[in-house]
C-alpha cells in the first residue's frame, strides 16, 4: 500500500476555514462532508466508555494493594484499546482554567491575527483553519494550534519564546501560561511512564529516562459549532502517531474512542486528564500496548475546546522495544527515530488509524531505494 502522497498547497483549492463564518452555514462545502461509512451517527449517541480511572497519588503512595490496582488496570485498557483516565495527577486545576481561558481568547481572535502564527506546508508547529491548504477532502471541522515543547535544559523558555517570536509581546502572558502547562504535561508524562515501565513489569525508571528529554507537540484544539454535525468530524478517526496523548477536554463532550467494534463517547471530567496510547508507544512496548483509536464529533450550538499534550522522544532517539518485551515475542514493528515518522505524518500521509503499519512499509521501501 503505497503511502497516500499529500497534494501541495499549490493543488488543493484556496478554501479558507473562517470559523465565525462558517459555524453559521447550513451548507457546508462538500469537502467537509465525510463518507457515509465515517459519518457519526448522531441520531443514536454512542454509548458511554466506562473505564475506572487510574488514582496516580495512590499509585506512587507505594501501597502495595493501590500499586496493583493502577498497574492491572492500566495493563488491562493498554492491552485492549491504549485508553485510560487519570485523577488525583497533581497538575494545579488554576493553571488548567487559565489555559482553557488564553485559548478562549487566541480562537476569538480575527482570522488575520490568528494566521501571524500561520502553520507552514511540511511543518507541524503553527496555526491551521482545518488543513484547507493540506488536505482537498474529508477536512476536519478545526481550528488548531500547535507549537513545540522540549524538555532539554537547553530549551526551558522555547513555549514563551514561540509565543513572543510568532505572536509579539501582547502575547507574552500566553506563552508564560502555555510554557508552564507543558511543564506540567511533560511531568505527568513521566510519571505516567513510570505506571506503564510497571505495569509492563520492566525497569520502573525505563520509560522515564527514555523519555525525559522530550521533545514533544502541545495542540490546542477549537471545534467550531456545525450546522451539520452528522455531515462532518471535528478530527477524523485515528490513532495518534506520537508516543502518549495527555488531553483535557472542556465540558462539552465530543471525544469518542472505539472498543468492541463501536464507538463510545468519553464524559468531560474536569478533574481527569484523559490518556491515550499512540503508535510509537506502541511500537516500544513491541505491540503489548495498543495505539487508541479515537475521534471527535461536533454538535450545532456550542464551540468545544480541548488541549492535547503529545508525547514524544528526542527527534534522535532510536525506538525499540526493552529486551524483556521482545525476548519471547518476535518484533512487530522496525526500528525507527521519532523524526522520521513525525516527517511521514507531516509530509507523504494523513495520520489516520494505519499510520504506523504504513510507515513501516515506506521505511522498508526507502531502505532498498
Ligand atoms: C504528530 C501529529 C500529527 C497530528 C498531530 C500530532 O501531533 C498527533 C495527532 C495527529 C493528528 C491529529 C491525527 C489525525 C489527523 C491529523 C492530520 C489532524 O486531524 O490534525 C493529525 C495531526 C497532524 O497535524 O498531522
Ligand atoms: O479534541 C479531542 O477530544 C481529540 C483531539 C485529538 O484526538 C487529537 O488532537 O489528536
Ligand atoms: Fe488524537
Amino acid at each position: 500500500m503505497a503511502p497516500v502522497i499529500l497534494p501541495s498547497p499549490l493543488e488543493t483549492n484556496p478554501l479558507v476555514f473562517d470559523a465565525s463564518i462558517f459555524q453559521k452555514e447550513t451548507n457546508i462545502p462538500s469537502q467537509f462532508v465525510w463518507p457515509d461509512h465515517e459519518q457519526p451517527r448522531l441520531e443514536t449517541p454512542p454509548p458511554p466508555l466506562t473505564v475506572p480511572p487510574i488514582d496516580l497519588k495512590a499509585f506512587f503512595s507505594g501501597e502495595p494493594l493501590s500499586v496493583s490496582n493502577a498497574t492491572r488496570l492500566v495493563n488491562s485498557a493498554c492491552q485492549q484499546h491504549g485508553f485510560f483516565q487519570v485523577l488525583n495527577h497533581g497538575v494545579d486545576s488554576n493553571l488548567i482554567n487559565e489555559a482553557h481561558k488564553i485559548m478562549n481568547i487566541f480562537f476569538a481572535m480575527p482570522l488575520m491575527e490568528k494566521q501571524k502564527a500561520q502553520r507552514m506546508f511540511g511543518e507541524y508547529c503553527g496555526y491551521a483553519s482545518s488543513f484547507t491548504n493540506r488536505f482537498s477532502s474529508k477536512l476536519p471541522w478545526k481550528e488548531t494550534l500547535s507549537f513545540r515543547y522540549s524538555a532539554h535544559p537547553n530549551c526551558s523558555n522555547i513555549v514563551q519564546d514561540y509565543f513572543l517570536n510568532v505572536m509579539g509581546e501582547d502575547f507574552s502572558d500566553f506563552g508564560r501560561v502555555c510554557q508552564e502547562y507543558c511543564e506540567a504535561m511533560s511531568k505527568l508524562s513521566l510519571d505516567i511512564m513510570e505506571l506503564l515501565g510497571t505495569s509492563l513489569g520492566i525497569e520502573r525508571s525505563h520509560f522515564r529516562d527514555f523519555y525525559k528529554d522530550n521533545d514533544s507537540i502541545m495542540r490546542l484544539n477549537y471545534y467550531p459549532p456545525c450546522q451539520k454535525p452528522d455531515l462532518t468530524l471535528g478530527t477524523g478517526p485515528h490513532c495518534d502517531p506520537t508516543s502518549l496523548t495527555i488531553l483535557h477536554q472542556d465540558d462539552v463532550g465530543g471525544l469518542e474512542v472505539y472498543v468492541d467494534e463501536k464507538w463510545h463517547s468519553i464524559a468531560p471530567c474536569s478533574e481527569a486528564f484523559v490518556v491515550n496510547i499512540g503508535d510509537t508507544f506502541m511500537a516500544l512496548s513491541n505491540g503489548l500496548y495498543k495505539s487508541c483509536l479515537h475521534r471527535a464529533v461536533v454538535n450545532n450550538q456550542t464551540p468545544r475546546k480541548s488541549l492535547a499534550f503529545f508525547l514524544s522522544p528526542n527527534m534522535d532517539k532510536v525506538v525499540r522495544p526493552p529486551k524483556a518485551l521482545v525476548e519471547n515475542y518476535r518484533r512487530m514493528y522496525p526500528d525507527f527515530k521519532w523524526s522520521s515518522f513525525l516527517e511521514f505524518t507531516q509530509k507523504h500521509y494523513r495520520a489516520d488509524m494505519k499510520t504506523l503499519d504504513a510507515f513501516s512499509i515506506w521505511l522498508q521501501k526507502e531502505l532498498k531505494s
